[in-house]
This record gives structure tokens, C-alpha cells and sequence, in this order.
């Protein structure tokens, strides 16, 4: 960091803040006159740099001690606790979450790498018998290499720490690329990992356009695999190239999740965890339930407390005690949303609450959480991600109707059912064609220590999160020795 009129961050590049190539500004999202600083923009030889300090500190962290791995990673995870106030008001400042969400985004990324400490002296392999006789056979797992991360704006540090916390456990080393709406988080986590005694080169920070930067470091030969998260465009695109390159790729996109709603759910409990699932952080995240799906004998009188429900829910800034609903991230996904909510109307949905922009005391992206009813799953309002807090509501007649239209998507990441029924939900939990599902909960709002990640146009490679994260980041290797 470097002082002038606005406080300047710079790249972390093999141990030293580099200053950027040129420097970008971070806007508040719930006030745009906000600006928290200017945040270094690194071009493609700074990211040349980053790589090449990853791969020469690779050698020898590789086999680095797990002990003095699990202390590091244990400090980071210690610091980010105890700065969990301060830390979730910079990411309710930059991404615009509500402060009790943004704090505890923090929280959970501090346990990731309490987490992954733990990990570090849990790191096994097999013993297993040859069908040669005498011959011993070993497996274990070597770290795979120099990882590439990029990451999306709506999580700024827990997706980070849980690609980098596995990542430094195994002994990988690192080049992380934020989004650049949010570079605040990443660059707090960078200074917290440079002061935890992780050796210079292991972690690198190179903030900026994923157009340049990114693609700097998805193109670079020196980088042995990727890990994204974010749209299936880029996704797909960054796949095409590394898998071409020979890298290993690990992609976590978009959702269009289901929630099934029963004639025999707790209406209450029903009316929750829809608000929660398709409203809270905005309705950004990829875990977000954008379809409700409602069996015909409870859809009036759910619909009627949902929408009563979602006119209660407090539209306002991200830092404002009793906001429910923060602003939406930028102009950009502020247009892409409301051009959503024209669609379904145009598509034939009505809208039950909801539908504008919100005016508020400071200039922000605000807008209301959006209800949409009469929608069906062939309109493209119910087959798109819209990313924002905008739910659409297809009425069915049966379970059988509401699973099919519930796998009726090119999307598997996360699907909920609402009912009392156990034989309905021990059948969507076997038939429900995503990775993770959820009965009587929300679609969004998962644990840290077990496997995140979806099926179908969701997700691609291994799954994130847990010690399943190993996977990703460790390559097996098999040892025959004659005894
Ligand atoms: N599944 C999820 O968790 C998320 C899904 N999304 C979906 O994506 C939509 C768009 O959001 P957005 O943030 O723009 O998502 P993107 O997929 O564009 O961005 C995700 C990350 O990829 C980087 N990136 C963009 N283009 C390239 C490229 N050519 N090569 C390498 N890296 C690249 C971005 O950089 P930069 O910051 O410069 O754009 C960012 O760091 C949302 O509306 C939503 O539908 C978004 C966020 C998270
Ligand atoms: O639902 C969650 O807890 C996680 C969501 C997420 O990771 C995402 O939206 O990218």
C-alpha cells in the first residue's frame, strides 16, 4: 500500500507490493460517491512475475513441513477472526452484502483456514498389497502446482480463502486474480497471508481486468491448473483454453435453483427459507433458489404470504442497521436484473411484489426484491440466470410435476424441497439432478468444511470445499518397491 490523496493497494508479487501498471478505483455500491481506495491494475508482465515467483518458491514449499503449514495457515485464520467486524464492514462497503452477512462471510473464511490447518497433518495416503509377491505398493499425493485462481465479486473472501487455504495445505502455490469489483477483501487477505510467515512467491496477488490479467494467467505455461468461479461464459471459455494448454481445471458457475414447495409444507418455515434462499445477499449468489415451485394446493395462500413477506423486506445500504436487502453490485448487474423483471412480465409472469428500482438517501444500485407469478419452465426468465433478487414461481400439480420441472434446467449446482413428507424427500434427495440439496432449508447457505459444487452446466472438474478439495489440488502418485 503506498499513501497519496486516495489510499493506493498494490499487487503482491514474490513477498513485495508491486505498484500496478495503473490503478482503478473501488466504489461503494450503496453509495457511489463512496470510493474506499485505488486498487492496483497489473498488466500482463506483472502477472509474468507473479507466475514465475510461484513456480520458483514451488520446489521447495512443496515439501515444506506440515507442521510450519498448519501454523500459517492457523495465524491467517486466527487474524481473520479477530478483524471479523472490521473485514465484513470493508466487504458490506465494496460488495454491498448486509453487515451481519458480510461479518459472517468473514467468520467462514476464517474457519476455512482453521479448517485447512487441520488439514495439513491429516494428509494420508495407502498402503496396498502387489498381485506380484514381493512387492509393496504406496499412494500417495504430491501438490499438483502452480494454481491460478479467479475469482467472482459476490463472495470476495470466502471463495478466495477456500481456493487458497486447500491450495497452501497441499503445498500448491498460488496466483490469485479477484474480481475486479471487489478487489478491497482480496487485497486485506493478501496482506493477512504476506504477515503469516508463508515463504515470498508462495501467494501472489495480481488485481485487474479478468479480459487482461486473467487471461494472463490462463494462457501462461508455467501455471499447471486453474480454479474459477463465476459465469458459465467465462467459465467455458477458460476451460476451452487451459484444458487445451494441458492444465487441470476446476470451474464452479451458475445455478438456476429449484425450490419445491408441497401442499404439505409448514406453510411458515416454507415462506422462509423462500425469502432467504431467493432474496438474501441480494439474490447473488449462485446458490440462490430463483424458481419456486408450488404444488397447487398450497400455491395461493403461499404466494400470499411470500409476497406479504418480500414488501417487509428492507431495501438499503449494505452498512445501514435493519437493512434486510443491500444494494445489487453494479449499474451493470443492476440493468441485467431489471431487464429480467421486464422479460417475465413480457413472457406473461405478474409481478406479486416488487418490479422497480428502490430510491434511497445515498446513490446506489438499489432495487425491490421481485416476486413473479404464472411463470412456466419453458420462459426464459426460468432457464437464465439473472443473479439478483428477482424469483419467478411455477405452479405444478404433483411431486412427480415438480421434480420434472425441478431437473428441467441446463443448471444441477444446489435444489430444496419443502414438505413434512419423508418419503417425498428421501425420493428428491436421491432424484434431484444437482450437487447439493437441501430439505426443509434453503437453497443457499452451505457449510465449510464438506464438498460444494454442482452437476450438469453447474460445475466442471473436482469439487471445492473439505478435504474432497484434495482432489483438485494433489495429483496421485503410485510406488512399487521390492521388498
Ligand atoms: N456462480 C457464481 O458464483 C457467480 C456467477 N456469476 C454470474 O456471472 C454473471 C456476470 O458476472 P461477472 O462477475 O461479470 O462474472 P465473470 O464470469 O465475468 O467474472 C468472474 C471472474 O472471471 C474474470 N474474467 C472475466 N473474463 C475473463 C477472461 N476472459 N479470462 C479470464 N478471467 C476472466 C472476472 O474478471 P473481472 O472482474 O474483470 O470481470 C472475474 O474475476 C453474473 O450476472 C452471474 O450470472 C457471477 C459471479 C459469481
Ligand atoms: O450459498 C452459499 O453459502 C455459497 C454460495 C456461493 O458460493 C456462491 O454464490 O458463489
Amino acid at each position: 500500500m503506498t499513501s497519496s490523496s486516495q489510499q493506493r493497494f498494490d499487487n503482491l508479487i514474490n513477498g513485495e507490493w508491486v505498484p500496478g501498471a495503473s490503478y482503478a478505483p473501488n466504489i461503494n455500491p450503496s453509495d457511489v460517491s463512496d470510493v474506499l481506495g485505488e486498487y492496483a491494475q497489473a498488466d500482463v508482465a506483472q502477472v509474468e512475475a507473479a507466475v514465475a515467483a510461484a513456480r520458483a518458491a514451488f520446489p521447495k514449499w512443496s515439501v515444506s513441513g506440515i507442521q510450519a503449514r498448519a501454523d500459517a495457515l492457523d495465524k491467517i485464520g486466527t487474524e481473520i477472526l479477530a478483524r471479523r467486524d472490521e473485514l465484513g464492514r470493508l466487504l458490506a462497503r465494496e460488495e454491498g452484502k448486509v453487515l451481519p452477512e458480510a461479518i459472517g462471510e468473514v467468520v467462514r473464511a476464517g474457519n476455512i483456514f482453521k479448517f485447512f490447518a487441520g488439514e495439513c497433518l491429516r494428509l494420508s495416503g495407502e498402503i496396498l498389497p502387489s498381485v506380484r509377491p514381493g512387492i509393496g505398493v504406496e499412494v500417495t499425493r504430491e501438490p499438483i502446482g502452480v494454481v491460478g485462481m479467479i475469482t467472482p465479486w459476490n463472495f470476495p473472501i470466502a471463495i478466495p480463502s477456500w481456493k487458497i487455504a486447500p491450495a497452501l495445505a497441499y503445498g500448491c502455490c498460488v496466483v490469485l486474480k479477484p474480481a475486479d469489483l471487489v478487489p478491497g477483501c482480496a487485497w486485506a487477505l493478501a496482506d493477512i497471508i504476506h504477515r503469516s510467515g508463508i515463504p515470498a512467491g508462495v501467494f501472489n496477488l495480481v488485481m485487474g481486468r479478468g479480459s487482461l490479467v486473467g487471461n494472463a494467467i490462463v494462457t501462461n505455461p508455467q501455471v499447471d491448473a486453474i480454479s474459477f468461479t463465476g459465469s458459465v461464459g467465462v467459465g467455458r471459455q477458460i476451460a476451452q483454453t487451459a484444458v487445451g494448454l494441458g492444465k487441470k481445471v476446476q470451474l464452479e458457475m451458475g445455478g438456476k435453483n429449484p425450490q419445491v414447495i408441497l401442499d404439505d409444507a409448514d406453510l411458515n418455515l416454507a415462506v422462509e427459507l423462500s425469502a432467504n434462499s431467493g432474496f438474501f445477499s441480494t439474490g447473488q449468489r449462485c446458490t440462490a433458489s430463483s424458481r419456486l415451485i408450488v404444488t397447487e394446493g398450497i400455491h395461493d395462500k403461499f404466494i400470499a404470504a411470500l409476497a406479504e413477506r418480500t414488501k417487509k423486506l428492507k431495501v438499503g445500504a449494505a452498512l445501514a442497521a435493519g437493512t434486510d436487502i443491500g444494494p445489487v453490485v453494479s449499474q451493470a448487474q443492476l440493468d441485467q436484473d431489471m431487464s429480467y423483471v421486464t422479460l417475465g412480465q413480457e413472457e406473461g409472469g405478474k409481478i406479486v411484489a416488487g418490479g422497480s428500482l428502490v430510491e434511497y438517501e445515498t446513490k446506489g444500485f438499489f432495487m425491490a426484491p421481485t416476486l413473479l407469478t404464472e411463470t412456466t419452465s419453458a420462459m426464459r426468465i426460468n432457464r437464465e440466470e439473472v443473479f439478483g433478487p428477482v424469483v419467478s414461481v411455477i405452479r405444478v400439480k404433483d411431486y412427480e410435476e415438480a421434480l420434472a420441472v425441478a431437473n428441467d434446467t441446463p443448471f444441477g449446482l444446489s435444489a430444496g424441497i419443502a414438505t413434512t413428507s419423508l418419503k417425498y424427500a428421501t425420493h428428491f434427495k436421491r432424484h434431484s439432478q444437482v450437487g447439493m440439496v437441501m430439505v426443509n432449508l434453503p437453497t443457499a447457505g452451505v457449510d465449510y468444511h464438506v464438498p460444494f459444487g454442482g452437476r450438469k452446466g453447474s460445475s466442471y472438474g473436482p469439487r471445492e470445499q473439505g478435504r474432497y478439495a484434495a482432489e483438485f489440488f494433489t495429483v496421485v502418485k503410485t510406488a512399487y518397491t521390492l521388498a
